[in-house]
């Protein structure tokens, strides 16, 4: 018997039978095969938002969950950058980590200036009771999966389609917190007062997020990528222990799932954002996680990551969000330093920001960047 439970979806048996249109750029899904690519292929972590006078336009007219929730608009946010720049080589389905714990059971407000709001965050043990004992993804989350299938026809083949969720650790802080946090006080006041029943939050978050990522694939996700935006806040100890065992399960329960469903296997990436020790980060190597793709955050110089996260792996990232506010010249140069530092790592590469675009980016000024990866990245 094996320890993983296959979920429930929908299309478990008429996946087969969809054909997708045939892909006309699958640079990504090369790279995240570890094969050598002419260029590194490129993407951004939030593509699709704040930046965009075309995604604040939606968002005048719908509030930020009715747009994850209603198939038509997430794919139509997820197009956009994908229609305005046509050098991006991946699209990333438009969703949020935290429909994680509203599938759980927990509510979760997006307030214009605090940023996510779960309004009775878990504050001892005995409030896990209040989480669902069992989800039921395809009931609480189908609609991502209808907005995976629908934004997959959308691009017609032009870029592969990425799905996500956030880790345990970053979700079980949200869930703790109830927000966001400076001081982590109450998700690490759990770690250290009730490491039992912190592991139990955090492989009871890990379920979901395995059937989530399942249910994204069988959807027409063709990557998958796992968010652990806090994993820096931990010590070493504590990522060790608690953080990356739960996204080493997720691993092994999406390849199991896949398996049992018949459906072949994906590329899958960790970005564990603030993880430097070099401990740690020898802790990432393929053989240890299972993940084909490590993204770095920009602390991070490739080169001395290669050499505690070693070969079989690729690497993912890591230029400075704030690149992108050094204007045509700065970015250029930039650009032309760190491809270099890539290019001697080695094996795969797929070229990102070390941390989602922020605010206030212009768009021409993410054009420019992308095409100074196209340049500054190819082989010699
Ligand atoms: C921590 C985290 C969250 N969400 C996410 C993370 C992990 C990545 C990271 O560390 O940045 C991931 C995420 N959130 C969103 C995506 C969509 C796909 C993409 O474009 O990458 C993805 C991949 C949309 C979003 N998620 C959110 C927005 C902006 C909300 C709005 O329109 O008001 C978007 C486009 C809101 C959100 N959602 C979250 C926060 C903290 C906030 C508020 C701050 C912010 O705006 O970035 C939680």
């Amino acid at each position: 018997m094996s320890e993983f439970t296959v979920p429930t979806l929908a299309n478990a048996a008429t996946w087969k039978d969809v054909q997708w249109p045939e892909m006309k750029n699958d640079l990504v899904l090369r790279a995240a095969r570890g094969e050598e690519t002419p260029r590194a292929p490129v993407w951004v972590m939030r593509q699709a938002g704040r930046y965009l006078p075309e995604f604040l336009a939606v968002r005048k007219d719908h509030s930020f969950f009715e747009c994850c929730q209603t198939p038509e608009l997430a794919a139509k946010l997820t197009l956009q950058p994908i229609d305005r720049y046509p050098l991006l080589d991946a699209s990333i389905i438009f969703c949020d980590i935290l429909v994680v714990p509203q599938a759980l059971g927990m509510e979760v407000l997006m307030e214009p200036t605090k940023g996510p709001v779960l309004p009775e965050p878990l504050r001892k043990p005995e409030d896990l009771a209040r989480l669902r004992e069992v989800v039921d993804v395809q009931k609480e989350l189908g609609y991502v999966f209808d907005a995976i299938s629908l934004t997959r026809k959308g691009l017609d083949g032009r870029v592969p389609l990425i799905g996500f969720c956030g880790a345990p650790w970053t979700l079980m802080a949200y869930m703790c917190e109830g927000g966001g946090s400076k001081t982590f006080e109450n998700s690490k006041g759990w770690l250290y007062k009730w490491p039992v029943e912190s592991k139990k939050l955090i492989m009871k978050v890990a379920d979901v997020c395995a059937d989530l990522l399942v249910g994204q694939v069988l959807a027409g996700a063709q990557m998958l990528q796992v968010f652990d935006s806090w994993a820096g806040e931990l010590t070493p100890h504590h990522f060790a222990e608690f953080a990356l065992p739960a996204c080493v399960y997720i691993q092994k329960k999406v390849r199991h799932c896949l398996r049992e469903l018949g459906h072949a296997d994906v590329p899958m990436t960790l970005f564990a954002k603030g993880v430097h020790s070099p401990a740690s980060l020898a802790l990432l190597k393929k053989e240890l996680t299972g993940y084909d793709t490590i993204g770095l955050d920009c602390g991070l110089d490739p080169v001395e990551a290669r050499q505690l996260l070693g070969s079989g792996l690729n690497l993912q990232g890591n230029f400075d969000p704030a690149i992108l506010y050094g204007g045509r010249e700065g970015i250029e140069r930039e650009v032309a330093r760190v491809c270099p530092r890539f290019h001697e790592a080695g094996e795969g590469w797929i070229a990102n920001l070390g941390h989602g675009i922020t605010p206030n980016v212009k768009p021409e000024d993410m054009g420019w960047f992308l095409e100074c990866v196209h340049k500054y990245s190819k082989r010699a």
